[in-house]
């Protein structure tokens, strides 16, 4: 028999009961799910990440919706047991996600929620402290003098890269992409090249209005180009941020072949998902080149990094915290506990998931929607008019 899951329980005789696989920062969440009857089970087991079977403990007998993770598999064997308990809603508390099978939630009619919106730009702001803290070797610059050699100033001593004047190259210029683009645009006067499938409009009147801003102040004016191929980022970018969603056409996206088109002093940051960098390449470009440097939230076989990455001097790594800031969690809480409570309680689905601020205001109730429900429109799920 499968070992017991330890859970603490919220307004134990709420009539729906709704799980999430993890404690969530704030009690906001717990508070909307408890006032509208809903019975909430936290898991407190102390592993980080939690096994399908964990996760079947979880669901049990009956369920009405869980709460989940980026970092639990959620396919066909969960979707099926939720539905088998009666289940019909589950939300990643995450804007991504790849870990879903959405086929799988489509076939047992489950909604499956993200978080979009309440982290664009605290993603975005790791992405711009990576990208300086790889230009300006800041780590390593640390590391120094923590180890005790700094002996005096000198000329030569962690030369880094000047950011004004040099272009930036997203790829992948959604959300999280063009907030990126506007503080490093707006932040260090760098021009922009963009690939993505879809135009960035808003962005690129943005830069314009911004370039047309400098010049009647007697400054250069920043300019945009939108690739044609995601090459010409490669071979034009003095710095290149990473921002897709990862699927099948963006893993390894950046592999030996990119790496070698990229400038041989290109500073890379990826804040998306580690699949899309062939990081086992990486860490062999990072060696052939030590100019080449590089900032990573995010790693191909997380929690795990590829051999060799951690001794490179040119790597600048953190352990997925982009979205990490106290608002944007506790609204990415926030968000996921409406996507679930909405779908429990029949509410339709928020016509513009981009917009979610009106969910995240303390202080007034939240819309009777669901912020964000990726298969809504598989599922037949009315949209709100508001
Ligand atoms: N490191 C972290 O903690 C976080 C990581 N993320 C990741 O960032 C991703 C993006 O989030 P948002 O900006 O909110 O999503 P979004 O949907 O607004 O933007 C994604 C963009 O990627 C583009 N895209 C898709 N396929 C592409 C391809 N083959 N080549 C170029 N562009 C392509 C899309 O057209 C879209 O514009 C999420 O899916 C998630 O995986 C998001 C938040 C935090
Ligand atoms: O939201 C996501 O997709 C993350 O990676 C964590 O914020």
């Amino acid at each position: 028999m499968a070992k017991p899951i330890s859970i603490e329980v919220w307004n134990p005789s709420g009539k729906y009961r709704v799980v999430s696989t993890k404690s969530m920062p704030g009690t906001r969440w717990i508070n909307l799910l408890t006032a509208q009857d809903c019975r909430v089970e936290i898991c407190t087991e102390k592993k980080t990440i939690l096994s399908v079977e964990d996760i079947l403990a979880l669901i049990g007998d009956r369920c009405d919706g869980v709460i989940g993770q980026l970092t639990e598999d959620w396919g066909e064997v969960l979707f099926s047991a939720l539905k088998r308990a009666g289940g019909t809603a589950f939300s990643n508390m995450a804007v991504g996600y790849n870990n879903v099978d959405v086929s799988a939630a489509n076939k047992y009619g489950v909604a499956v929620g993200n978080t979009p919106g309440v982290l664009t730009e605290t993603t975005a702001e790791l992405a711009a402290a990576l990208s300086l803290a790889a230009a300006r070797r800041i780590v390593e610059a640390d590391q120094f003098m923590r180890a005790g050699l700094y002996d005096g100033w000198l000329p030569h001593l962690f030369v880094g890269n000047l950011l004004k004047g040099q272009t930036v190259g997203v790829i992948g210029a959604g959300r999280i992409g063009s907030a990126y683009a506007r503080m490093m645009i707006e932040g260090f006067k760098m021009n922009l090249i963009y690939y993505d499938l879809y135009q960035a409009t808003r962005l690129e009147k943005f830069v314009t209005a911004y370039g047309q801003f400098l010049k009647a102040n007697g400054e250069q004016p920043v300019t945009w180009k939108r690739a044609a191929t995601m090459v010409d980022v490669l071979r034009e970018a003095d710095v290149i941020s990473l921002h897709p969603i990862l699927d099948k056409t963006t893993y390894h996206l950046i592999n030996k072949d990119s790496l070698a088109i990229m400038k041989k002093e290109a500073i890379l940051v990826n804040a998306s998902r580690g699949p899309v960098i062939d990081e086992a390449a990486l860490v062999e470009h990072l060696k052939a080149n030590p100019m080449f440097r590089v900032g990573l939230d995010v790693f191909e076989d997380e929690p795990f990094m590829k051999p060799g990455l951690a001794e490179q001097k040119n790597a600048v790594i953190v352990p997925h915290i982009a979205s990490a800031s106290k608002w944007t969690r506790e609204g990415m809480a926030t968000l996921a506990a409406l996507n679930v409570l909405g779908k429990i309680k029949g509410y339709p689905i928020w016509s513009d998931p981009n917009r979610v601020d009106v969910f995240l205001d303390e202080k007034s109730p939240p819309p009777s929607a669901c912020p964000s429900i990726v298969n809504a429109k598989h599922l037949g799920l009315t949209t709100s008019k508001l």
